[in-house]
C-alpha cells in the first residue's frame, strides 16, 4: 500500500513545519499561484470545498512574511480642522507613533480677550506710564500723556485684532477636549499582511464609519477621526488580501474592489445611510494589495466581468490524484500532518490502508484518490474522538481486573480511603477527580473504614500512583485502530446525505418489490441509482409496459422527462436496427418496433422523487425493447449505463456504490460499462459484468429460447 512499513503512525517522520509543503496533491497549483502572489498578480482559486485553497493561501502568507525587504507602517487618522466631516487618514511608514503623537498636537487659540479687560490693561498701561513720568516737567508732559495713550490703545487693539483672527481660523470651540482633537492610530503593520475576509461582509472588507455615540456632531459627540474603520482592503496595503466565499460578493462590492485595484486607494464613507458615519468620508487611503480571490467552480458566475478581468491567474484545483505508491505515500503524509497539527492518536497501519480505501471510494474510482481532504479529515477526527472514548473505558476494564481501585463496588474499601481522606487532603480529592474522569460518574460514598488514618494515607499513595500511571498512559496515546474509523465510516456521520440515504434504506428496503431470483418477466429490469448524490447505491426497479392503442402517447411515473424521451427514441431506434439484422426475434402478434400506435408506460416503481440521469438510458432502453417485442428479461442482475445510437454502453459515474447497492440486495450479476470497470474497488460477493456494446448486453438480459 505504502513504500514504508510502519506500525503506527509514530515511526514516520515528523511533518514539515511550514504550511506550504503541507499541501499535498496541488503541487502545480501552488507553483502557479506562489509565481503570482511573488510578482504581485492577483489570482482566483477555484474548486470542490475542502481541497486546500485557504490552506494554500495561509501557507503563501506565511512564505511571504519571511520574504524581502518590507517597512513597518502605521495608518493613522487626524481631524480636518477645515471640514471636521471630512477627516484625513494617512499612511506613515516606520516606528512613527511616538514621533507623530506630540507633534501633531492641534494648537487651539484662545477666546478673544473681552473689552473689559482691554479697558483695564489700558488703565493699567497709563497709571505705570504716569508713576514713571514722575517728575517730568509739565511743559512735556501733555506730550507724553498722549503719545503713551494712544500707543497703549494701538496695542490693545492689535491684540484684540489678532485673538478675533486666530480664533476665527481654529474654528473650534474652546469646549473641545484637546484629546478629541489628537490623531488616533487605526492600525500598525509590523509585517507584510495576509488579511483574509469573507466576500459578504462589506464592512470588513470596505471599511465603515462608526454611528456617533452621542447622536450629534462633534464637539458633542466623538469626533468622526475617531470614528473610521479600516477594511481589508487597506489592513492588506503591501501584503495579500484573501476573500473567500466569492459566490456571496455583492455587485457594489466587486465595484469598490475593483476600483481598489485600478486606483491603490480607497476612501471610507459610513455605509448605513441612517447612521451619522454616512455624513463622513475620509481622502482615498492607500490599498496597494495582491487579491486572491476563492470559491467553488459555479461561484464565478457572480463575478461581474471587469472585474474578472482584472484578475490575471484563474486556476482550477484538483478534486482527485492518481492512486500511486508516491500519492498513497502524500495521502499518508496528510495523515501524519493532520494527528499532529490537531494534537491527536497515531493511528496505525490498518487504519491508515482503511483511509485509503476510503479516498478511492470518494474518488468515484480504483484508479484515483480523492483530494477534497477536509473531509478525511474530519473522519480521522472522529476516529480519534471514538478511539479515546474507547481507552477509558478499557483502562477502568483495567484497573477492576488488576484490583487496583474496585470501582463497581460500593462497599469496597478504596471508597472509605477516599470518603476519609478527602476531607482537606489534597491527593485523596486528585484521586477522586481521576475516578470520577474514568468512569465518567460523579463519585460517591457514605461508609467508614476502621483503619488508622496513616494506614489508609500510605494505601491511598499507592494506589494514586497506580492511577496516575494510567493517566500516563492516557497520554501515552493508544492509537486509532481499523475499527474506530470503520466504526465512523458504518454509522455514515461525516455526511448527511449518507446518513439520510442509510435511514431510508434501513426504512424502506424490507418493503421494496425487489426479487433477485424471479422468473424472466417482460418489461420488468432492474437499474440502479445513487441516493442523495453521494454515499449510498440503490436498486430501482423499472417496468414498461407497450400497449396498442389508436391514440399512442406515453406516460411517465416517477421518471423526468428527458430521459425517458431519450430511451424511448433510442429503444425505437435499436429495436429496429436488433430486429432487422435478426440478433433478436419478433415474438407474439403484440411485438413489433413501430411506435406509432402504441401506448407507453414507463415506472420507476416505488421511487417516490422524480429520477433523472444518463445511468438509466440503458436499463429503461432495454426495458422498452423488452415489451416492445415480447422477450422476457432475465431478473437477476442490476445493469446501469448509458446507450448511444450505435448502440455502445457509456460510462456513468457513482460505479462503485451501484455495485454495493446490487450487492445488498443480493443479486448474482451487475451489469456496468466496460469504460467503468477500471474504476471498480470490490469485486467481491458478485459477479461484475463490464459490457461494451449492446449486442455483448442481449445474452446477457434476454432470455432467448
Ligand atoms: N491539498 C491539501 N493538502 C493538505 N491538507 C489539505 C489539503 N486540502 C485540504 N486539506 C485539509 O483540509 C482542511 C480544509 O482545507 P481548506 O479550508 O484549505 O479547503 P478549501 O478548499 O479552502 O475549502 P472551502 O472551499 O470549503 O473553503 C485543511 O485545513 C487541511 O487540514
Amino acid at each position: 500500500m505504502f513504500s514504508t512499513k510502519f506500525t503506527t503512525t509514530d515511526d514516520l517522520p515528523e511533518p514539515s513545519p511550514n504550511l506550504i509543503n503541507q499541501v499535498i496533491g496541488q503541487d502545480e497549483a501552488v507553483e502557479i499561484v506562489l509565481n503570482a502572489v511573488k510578482n504581485k498578480r492577483h489570482a482566483l482559486l477555484l474548486g470542490d470545498p475542502g481541497v486546500g485553497k485557504s490552506m494554500m493561501v495561509k501557507a503563501f502568507g506565511e512564505l511571504l512574511e519571511n520574504s524581502g525587504h518590507f517597512t513597518p507602517y502605521t495608518i493613522i487618522s487626524k481631524p480636518n480642522l477645515k471640514n471636521t466631516e471630512k477627516p484625513m487618514v494617512e499612511l506613515l511608514e516606520g516606528n512613527v507613533i511616538e514621533r507623530i503623537m506630540p507633534e501633531e498636537k492641534p494648537k487651539v487659540m484662545r477666546q478673544p480677550p473681552s473689552m473689559l479687560t482691554l479697558v483695564l490693561i489700558m488703565l493699567g498701561f497709563i497709571l505705570v506710564t504716569q508713576f514713571l513720568l514722575k517728575g517730568v516737567p509739565e511743559t512735556q508732559m501733555l506730550g507724553i500723556v498722549a503719545t503713551t495713550t494712544i500707543v497703549g490703545t494701538l496695542i490693545a487693539f492689535i491684540i484684540l485684532f489678532l485673538a478675533i483672527f486666530g480664533a476665527t481660523k481654529a474654528s473650534m470651540p474652546n469646549s473641545i477636549s484637546p484629546a478629541d482633537l489628537k490623531p488616533m492610530v487605526l492600525y500598525e503593520c509590523p509585517k507584510r499582511p495576509l488579511v483574509r475576509a469573507s466576500a459578504y461582509n462589506t464592512t470588513k472588507l470596505l471599511g465603515d464609519i462608526k454611528h456617533c455615540p452621542l447622536g450629534g456632531k462633534p464637539p458633542i459627540g466623538t469626533p468622526p477621526h475617531k470614528r473610521v474603520i479600516l477594511g481589508a482592503i487597506h489592513e492588506a496595503h503591501k501584503g495579500i488580501l484573501y476573500v473567500d466565499e466569492i459566490k456571496t460578493m455583492p455587485l457594489d462590492v466587486q465595484d469598490y474592489i475593483l476600483t481598489a485595484i485600478q486606483d491603490k486607494k480607497l476612501a471610507i464613507s459610513g455605509r448605513n445611510p441612517n447612521s451619522s458615519g454616512a455624513s463622513v468620508e475620509t481622502n482615498p487611503i492607500p490599498c496597494d494589495f495582491t487579491l486572491i480571490m476563492s470559491g467553488n467552480m459555479d461561484d464565478v458566475s457572480n463575478l461581474r466581468a471587469p472585474l474578472m478581468d482584472r484578475i490575471d491567474y484563474k486556476v482550477v484545483l484538483k478534486n482527485k490524484m492518481d492512486n500511486t505508491t508516491e500519492n498513497r505515500d502524500k495521502l499518508l503524509q496528510f495523515i501524519v500532518q493532520e494527528i499532529k497539527n490537531n494534537n491527536l492518536n497515531p493511528m496505525t497501519y490498518e487504519a491508515c490502508c482503511e483511509l485509503v480505501k476510503l479516498a478511492q471510494l470518494l474518488s468515484g474510482s480504483k484508479n484515483k484518490l480523492t483530494l477534497r481532504l477536509r473531509r478525511l479529515s474530519n473522519i480521522i477526527k472522529m476516529a480519534n474522538d471514538i478511539a479515546t472514548g474507547k481507552e477509558l473505558s478499557e483502562s477502568l476494564n483495567e484497573f477492576t481486573k488488576n484490583g487496583a481501585l474496585d470501582l463497581d463496588d460500593n462497599e469496597g474499601e478504596s471508597d472509605l480511603i477516599i470518603e476519609q481522606l478527602s476531607q482537606g487532603d489534597k491527593e485523596a480529592g486528585k484521586l477522586k477527580n481521576v475516578v470520577n474522569k474514568i468512569t465518567g460518574k460523579t463519585y460517591k460514598s457514605t461508609k467508614k473504614s476502621n483503619k488508622s488514618v496513616d494506614e489508609l494515607r500510605i494505601e491511598l499513595k499507592a494506589r494514586i500512583s497506580d492511577l496516575n500511571a494510567a493517566e500516563g498512559k492516557l497520554k501515552d496515546k493508544k492509537p486509532i485502530e481499523l475499527a474506530d474509523v470503520e466504526r465512523v465510516l458504518d454509522t455514515g456521520i461525516y455526511s448527511m446525505q449518507k446518513q439520510v440515504a442509510m435511514d431510508y434504506l434501513e426504512n424502506f428496503k424490507e418493503y421494496k418489490n425487489i426479487h433477485p431470483n424471479g422468473e424472466p418477466t417482460v418489461g420488468v429490469i432492474h437499474g440502479l441509482a445513487v441516493l442523495g448524490g453521494e454515499g449510498l447505491g440503490d436498486v430501482t426497479r423499472i417496468i414498461t409496459k407497450v400497449l396498442n392503442a389508436k391514440n399512442p402517447k406515453t406516460s411517465l411515473l416517477n421518471i423526468t422527462g428527458d430521459i425517458a424521451k431519450h430511451s424511448i427514441t433510442l429503444a425505437s431506434a435499436l429495436s429496429k436496427k436488433l430486429v432487422s439484422d435478426g440478433t433478436l426475434p419478433l415474438k407474439g402478434k403484440d411485438g413489433g418496433t413501430d411506435l406509432s400506435e402504441k401506448e407507453i408506460y414507463i415506472q420507476f416503481s416505488q421511487s417516490y422523487s422524480k429520477i433523472d440521469g444518463d445511468s438509466a438510458t440503458a436499463a429503461v432502453c432495454l426495458s422498452i425493447i423488452s415489451s416492445l417485442l415480447n422477450i422476457p428479461i432475465k431478473q437477476d442482475f442490476c445493469i446501469t449505463g448509458s446507450l448511444d445510437l450505435n448502440g455502445d454502453m457509456l460510462a456513468i459515474g457513482g460505479v462503485n456504490e451501484k455495485i454495493n447497492a446490487a450487492k445488498e440486495y443480493q443479486f448474482r450479476r451487475v451489469i456496468v460499462p466496460y469504460s467503468n470497470y477500471k474504476d471498480v474497488i470490490n469485486i467481491e460477493g458478485i459477479e461484475v459484468i463490464p459490457v461494451k456494446t449492446l449486442d455483448e448486453l442481449i445474452p446477457l438480459v434476454f432470455d432467448i429460447q
